[in-house]
Parts: C-alpha cells; structure tokens; sequence
C-alpha cells in the first residue's frame, strides 16, 4: 500500500481538485480567444495537466516536452536536458507551460527561455506547487496551486525514484524510504 509511506499529507485530493477548478476558471477568462498551446513537462506534470485541461472551458491544443535535471536524486543536477521536443510549431503561438512544480527553477528558466527563442507570442506559467525557498534562479508562475515548504513532496504526479506519482494528493515520504534507498 503507498499510503502506508506517507508521513504526512500536504495537500488532499479533494483540495487539489477544488483548486484546479479556480485555476482552469481564470485560465479560461484570461485566454478565450487565443487558442492556446499548452505545454506539459514531462512526467511529473501528467495527472495535474489531464485535470486541469478538462476545467478549461476554451479551444486550446495540447504538446509535451521531456526535460530532465534531477535523474532519480532528490536535489537538482543544475544541468537541463531534453529528452523529448514538441511537435508543434511555437512561433507565434500563446503558450501555457503546465508543471508540477517549481523548486529551483532551472527547469522553467530553461523552458522559457527556449520557447521565447523559437519567438512564441507568449509564454506562461501554471504550476501545481511553488516551493519559494528552493529558488536558485529568477522565477516566477503565473498561476500556482499552492505553496509548499523547503521538503522534498511526492504524490499527484510527483516522484520519488519513478515511484510515488501515482498518489493522489501531495505528501512527504516517512524518512525510512530514504534510509531503505
Ligand atoms: O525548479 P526545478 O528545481 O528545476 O524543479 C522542477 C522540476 O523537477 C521535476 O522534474 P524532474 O526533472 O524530476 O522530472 P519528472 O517530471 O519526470 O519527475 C519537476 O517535474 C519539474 O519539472
Ligand atoms: N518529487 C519531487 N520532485 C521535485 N523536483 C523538484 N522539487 C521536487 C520535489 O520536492 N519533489
């Protein structure tokens, strides 16, 4: 059972989809007639961005990037690698980045930076969670969940070693699953 892992809940399923409701609302109004490209990274953003599209009431169209900083360890290499590009032509276009999370903010600087190259229209940010206090480059979402503290957090999409991200809702890891490691 993967409950019996859990230390303690942050955020429950049902605060989850309560909020993501209030995000897909303002998304909706703010983007309704710019057919946005919503861009989901992959893999930790999977089960966020399959509820959150469904609360979005507008035209919009769906691509997924694969980058990758953390490997399976649980402070960031600092280095960002693509492992899969879009399929979609950017130029032009209003993107929506959808992530899970956003610590150091390495992945999204990266992201941003290589969307607005490939001269995208605009690029914004929608992430599940924003951990403040990891924050090692200049980062910013426009839309966030909820805030969570300096700890390493598994569950609805987020892993720990490819584990745990099937959880639906957010949590910390008892310390014995690292000391088992
Ligand atoms: O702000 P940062 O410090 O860059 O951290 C955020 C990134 O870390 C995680 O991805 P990871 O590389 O672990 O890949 P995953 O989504 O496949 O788990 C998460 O999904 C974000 O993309
Ligand atoms: N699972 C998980 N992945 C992350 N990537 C960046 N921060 C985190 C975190 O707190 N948990």
């Amino acid at each position: 059972m993967l409950e019996r892992d859990i230390e303690k809940t942050f955020y429950s399923q049902e605060q989850i989809q309560d909020r993501i409701k209030v995000l897909g609302a303002a998304i909706s109004n703010d983007y309704a007639d710019k057919n946005p490209l919503v861009v989901g990274v992959l893999k930790g953003a999977v089960p966020f961005l399959a509820d959150l599209v469904r609360s979005m009431n507008i035209h919009m169209e769906m691509d997924f990037m694969d980058v990758s900083s953390y490997g399976n360890a649980t402070v960031s290499s600092g280095e960002v690698r693509i492992l899969k590009d879009l399929s979609t032509v950017v130029e032009g276009r209003h993107i929506i980045i959808v992530e899970d999370i956003i610590d150091s903010g390495r992945t999204l600087r990266y992201l941003v930076d290589l969307l607005l190259h490939r001269k995208a229209a605009s690029v914004k940010i929608v992430t599940m969670l924003d951990k403040p206090e990891g924050r090692v480059v200049d980062m910013e979402a426009d839309y966030i969940g909820f805030e969570v503290p300096n700890e390493f957090v598994v569950g609805y999409g987020l892993d720990y070693a490819e584990d745990y991200r099937n959880l639906p809702y957010i949590g910390v890891l008892k310390p014995e699953i690292y000391e088992n490691n």
